[in-house]
């Protein structure tokens, strides 16, 4: 993973590959000068197709970054980002805004829902905007998942925080978009609520090939994960595959202590 500089790896049929999102030699720095800030220090990454990958490390080690690079939210520096066997980091804006439309899903702290739309208008906006229409079975059991059901007409500020985000959860997984970036996804929820929803993103990445990508500083949150990402100062330092939330916890108070003696 550290040294592949390779073009992802295609697969056979319909531009599906089996890595959903790559990058190669990705450099983010803001700002200049004095105030020069990098953010991404040539990270190589595959994130494999129909996995559950979390990305941790400390407080601005390039989390949110990474994640936004890889969903086309944020522009780089330096490098590559593909999505499939698309490169993205050379698209104009109009082609990468329609590609984060139809491909990607985003479940994010702030819910961003609209508030004068009810909560099934917010879960099909994404759908109705691109012309869509949503498969009302998959729907049904995506709202029902997340414990929706009796909440669908009320508009977001008749919704307790954990509802909206139920909403948000909702409104990702909705369309089944090719990958779901979420940060924190459940960071303001309960931790029954949590488990819930985290549960809900683990079923369908094992029962319907969904590939999701989450940020979190949670070991809890990650032991859902195939993979866990460990970021500091903008490199990936080391990864785990089949996280429990102990090892997880165990592989943080190393790096703490590693930080300090360093
Ligand atoms: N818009 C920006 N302008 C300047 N610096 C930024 C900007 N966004 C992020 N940074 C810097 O880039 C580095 C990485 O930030 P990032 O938000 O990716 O970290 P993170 O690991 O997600 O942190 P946290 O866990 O606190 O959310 C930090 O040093 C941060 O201050």
């Amino acid at each position: 993973m550290t040294t592949a500089v390779a073009h992802p790896r295609t697969g056979g049929s319909g531009g599906r590959t089996a890595v959903a999102a790559a990058a190669r030699q990705v450099l983010k720095a803001y700002g200049s000068g004095e105030t020069r800030v990098v953010a991404l220090d040539r990270v190589d990454v595959d994130i494999a197709r129909g996995a559950f990958t979390a990305i941790m490390g400390p407080s601005g080690s390039g989390k949110s970054t990474l994640m936004h690079c890889l969903a086309g939210l944020d522009s780089v520096s330096g490098g590559q980002i593909w999505v499939g066997d698309q490169e993205i980091t050379s698209l104009k804006d109009k082609k990468l805004t329609q590609l984060r439309r139809d491909r990607i899903g985003f479940i994010f702290q702030a819910y961003n829902l609209l508030p004068t739309l009810n909560g099934l208008e917010n879960i099909t906006l994404p759908m109705d905007i691109a012309g869509r229409k949503p498969d009302r079975e998959w729907l049904d059991r995506v709202i029902e998942t997340v414990g929706l059901s009796g909440r669908l007409k009320h508009r977001p500020n008749e919704l307790s925080g954990g509802q909206q985000q139920r909403v948000a959860v909702a409104r990702a997984l909705a369309s089944r978009p090719e990958i779901i970036f979420g940060d924190e996804p459940t960071g303001n929820l309960d931790s029954r609520a949590g488990a819930e929803v985290l549960g809900f993103l683990r079923r369908s990445v094992d029962e319907l090939g969904q590939t999701m990508v989450m940020v979190t500083h949670d070991p809890v949150a990650a032991s859902y994960a195939d993979r866990v990402l460990y970021l500091a100062d903008g490199r990936i330092v080391d990864e785990m595959q089949r996280p429990t939330a102990e090892a997880v916890l165990d592989r943080m108070k190393h790096f703490d202590t590693f930080g300090r003696v360093s």
